[in-house]
């Protein structure tokens, strides 16, 4: 038996995590009749948390109102499911995350399952923040610029200027994953954290600024305690006391590999 020592690279640029809670796990206008219909029957609550590489963790989170949900513009195109008879009325969570070398993929999982351990009445589902946009094109990856599967919603978002105060029903949180030795130090998610504030959207956590030339593991957890106790208001029932849950890595250190021996 050989033990080996693997982590995850950290020398991508983009990643984004987005988690959000709303019966169409998205806001995009193909469902927006849908969540239209459905917003009477279900709690709306959203949250939606994202990890850019280079910038931010964000989290929004929908909060319920008699209003009708602005619909959201074109072409952004969300996978989505319509909620089951168990599903209906429960809080849901998307976490959506960006990423070249699958760090921040490791985070959005790592804290998809500590949120499902803490609050078991929720639903939460992570999702690859591509899945949120439709076109074809091929975007760079450069210093201070978004992953390629994070540029596409990273163009749609930026560019929606016209949208105005769309978000007003969603609370949000971002944390980033970035490296300081690089000039623009979590840029991305720092444009993203700031644009979604100005579309109407509320912090629920401030934007978290990981640090891959330091110790990424360690901001994360950090963000993560700032996280917990304002999910707690959010998704946890009155009669739940804080939950104490299991710490999960969200970068596997080691692995073993058996090798047969001739
Ligand atoms: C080509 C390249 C460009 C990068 N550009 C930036 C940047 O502009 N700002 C920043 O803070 N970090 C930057 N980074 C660092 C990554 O964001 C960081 O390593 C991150 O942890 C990678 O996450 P991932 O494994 O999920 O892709 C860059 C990394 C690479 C390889």
């Amino acid at each position: 038996m050989q033990i080996g020592s693997e982590k995850a690279s950290s020398l991508d640029l983009l990643s984004v995590v987005i988690a959000s809670l709303s019966d169409g796990y998205g806001l995009d206008s193909s469902t927006g009749d849908a969540f239209v219909e459905n917003r009477l029957l279900i709690v709306i609550l959203s949250i939606v948390i994202v990890v850019l590489v280079g910038c931010v963790a964000i989290f929004f989170v929908w909060r319920s109102s008699g209003r009708k949900p602005v619909e959201p513009p074109k072409p952004l195109v969300v996978k989505t499911q319509m909620d089951t008879k168990e599903d209906q009325g429960k809080k849901k969570v998307t976490v959506f995350f960006g990423t070249q070398t699958r760090t921040a993929e490791g985070f959005a999982k790592a804290l998809a399952e500590e949120a499902k351990a803490r609050y078991p009445n929720a639903i939460f589902k992570v999702m690859d923040i591509d899945e949120y946009a439709t076109e074809d094109d091929e975007y760079e990856y450069g210093d201070g610029e978004p992953i390629d599967n994070a540029a596409r919603f990273y163009k749609w978002f930026t560019e929606g200027k016209e949208r105005g105060t769309w978000l007003e029903n969603l609370q949000f949180g971002v944390f980033s994953l970035g490296n300081q030795q690089y000039e623009h130090f979590n840029k991305v998610a720092v444009v993203v954290d700031e644009l979604l504030h100005e579309q109407g959207a509320k912090h629920t956590v401030q934007v978290g600024l990981g640090d891959d030339d330091q110790g990424i593991e360690d901001d994360f957890s950090a963000w993560r305690e700032l996280l917990w106790p304002e999910l707690d208001k959010l998704l946890q029932d009155e009669n739940e006391t804080g939950a104490s849950t299991p710490y999960i890595a969200a970068i596997p250190e080691y692995r073993v590999v058996f090798v047969k021996l001739e």
